[in-house]
């Protein structure tokens, strides 16, 4: 039997969902041959997640069938044949925190016993066996909560397994890894394709597609579009098939710096961390500034100090003068600062309200008076960011749980947009945000900074920090270098790592 005749590890055949009036899937479809690292890409809302839901039994299509191996999924409600076929680890973690790794892989099927007691000794050495069956070097005993993401993964992923599935989709692995916890992950699915597990892989990083994937699979506008091995489909052929149009990502980055003398807006001046990170820096009119680094930098913990999410142990940070409450969210939104947060699930939004009611959250005097809100301003300025923040939905009314999530950041800018910030605080702005959309979120800020806001992204993707006139690089804690615009992308991964390539 040649490979070509192998039944497909999985094959879904004439797709189609709809949620309402909304298209999730029309006649769509993928087959995944055995022992391939098969990518899924397409812009926002495209469809990829309800595919998944299709493909792990969590929803059922209303047209179309799915197969395993050549034979039909198993019934809706059979979680356990399910889990036996296929797997999703997703962004948002579905271990428990509270549970040790061991109980985590174990759960609900403990080995009990006489008198139905669980046997706890067996339970922690089966544990122990499978991890080390696929290699991964955790602690059972450990709380799950001291999971680092990358150890989380690895263990969802042999958790998988050992419910005997050899079809593992990822849902935007890389999403929270840095630089180096990704090459570890690639490592580990190239091992794990060896030992023959199939993998379906989603990412909005199509340089991650071209490294780690064999075949990749469009979708657009809930319609498959085409499949492919990677090796036949160039950057601009896959873009083409995503956004349906002949498209040029590259563009000219560069714009001047503000003037030397433009005035000094933002002023941090040594803020620290309850972690003991730290960070001094100004920012003058009009100015773009990066505050890049790896996963134990500290950035995140500077941007959550600066903006109030967490209160500093010292230090201050001033806007147009005035010195922010530290520790206080709405005093730095009455200040004028606009947040784009790391985490939109707990920080972001409020999933069941509206489009309209979730971007004009924190403007409540730009849609009323006097307590009462004009439901007219407020869908107009919604209006206003669905088109050009291109979020994809029906209207302002959709509630965000609806949305697709990158749809949702869009919804999470728009919010940080409404304010008229002085001030723009953008974790991680394009997490998950396709990359046509990439480009309208990152033109935003262009149009932010021509008003003469400050705005301070804090990333480590190349990608966003290529608009910034300047990007602070931390490491450990500390601001270690400041790089202009126009440095190479060697150079500053380098620094990132703590590596001074000047210097070697
Ligand atoms: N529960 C739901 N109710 C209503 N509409 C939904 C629901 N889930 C998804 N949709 C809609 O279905 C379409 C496809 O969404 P889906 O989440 O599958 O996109 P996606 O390709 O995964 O996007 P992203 O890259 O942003 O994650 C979108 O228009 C979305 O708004």
């Amino acid at each position: 039997m040649t490979y070509e005749e192998m039944a497909p590890v999985v094959e879904a055949v004439d797709i189609g969902k709809r949620f309402g009036s909304t298209v999730a899937l029309d006649r769509a479809g993928i087959t995944v041959r055995a022992g391939e690292t098969h990518a899924l890409v397409g812009r926002n809302g495209a469809g990829k997640s309800t595919l998944v839901d299709i493909l792990t039994g969590l929803q059922a299509p209303d047209t179309g069938r799915v197969s395993f191996g050549g034979r039909a999924a198993p019934p809706p409600g059979d979680r356990d044949a399910w889990r036996r076929q296929v797997a999703c680890v997703y962004q948002k973690s579905t271990i428990i925190g509270a549970l040790t790794v061991a109980e985590n892989l174990f759960l609900n099927r403990h080995d009990r016993g006489a008198g139905g007691l669980i046997r706890w000794r067996a339970l922690r050495r089966s544990a122990r066996e499978l991890l080390a069956a696929w290699s991964v070097d955790v602690d059972v005993d450990q709380p799950a909560s001291a999971l680092t993401v990358e150890q989380r993964q690895f263990v969802e992923i042999a958790r998988a397994l050992s419910f005997g599935a050899r079809f593992i989709i990822l849902d935007e692995p890389t999403a929270q890894l840095d630089g180096t916890g990704i090459s570890r992950l690639f490592d580990r699915i190239r091992a794990l394709r060896a030992q023959g597990v199939t993998f379906l892989f989603i990412s909005h990083h199509l340089q991650e597609i071209y490294e780690i994937c064999d075949v990749v699979t469009v979708f657009r506008d809930a319609r498959h579009i085409v499949t492919a091995p990677v090796a036949e489909l160039d950057r601009a052929a896959l873009v083409a098939a995503m956004t349906g149009e002949d498209v040029s990502l590259a563009g000219d980055t560069y714009r001047p710096p503000p003037p030397a003398d433009a005035a000094v807006r933002v002023v941090v001046r040594d803020l620290v961390t309850a972690s003991g990170a730290g960070a001094s820096f100004e920012a003058r009119t009009g100015e773009v500034v990066g505050l890049a680094g790896g996963g134990s930098s500290g950035k995140f913990e500077v941007a959550e100090a600066l903006v109030g999410l967490a209160k500093p142990a010292g230090g201050k940070v001033t806007v147009d003068g005035r010195t922010l409450r530290r520790g206080s969210v709405p005093d730095a939104l009455a200040a004028g600062v606009g947040l784009v947060p790391q985490d939109r699930h707990r920080q972001g939004l409020v999933p069941l309200l509206s489009i309209a009611e979730n971007v004009t959250m924190t403007v409540p005097g730009r849609i009323g008076r006097h307590g009462l809100i004009s439901p007219a301003r407020r869908d107009a300025i919604a209006h206003g960011f669905i088109t050009d923040l291109a979020i994809k939905a029906s209207g302002p009314h959709v509630p965000v749980s609806d949305l697709s999530g990158g749809n949702q950041q869009k919804v999470v800018m728009g919010r940080a947009l409404a304010g008229d910030p002085k001030l723009l605080v953008l974790v991680t702005p394009t997490a998950g945000v396709d990359v046509r959309s990439k480009q309208t979120l990152l033109g935003v800020v262009d149009q932010v900074r021509g008003r003469g806001s400050v705005v301070l992204i804090v990333s480590d993707e190349l990608d966003d920090l290529r608009i910034c006139d300047r990007v602070l690089v931390m490491v450990q804690g500390r601001i270690v270098r400041e790089m202009q615009a126009g440095w190479r992308d060697n150079d500053l991964v380098a620094a990132m790592e703590g590596v001074d390539l000047d210097h070697v």
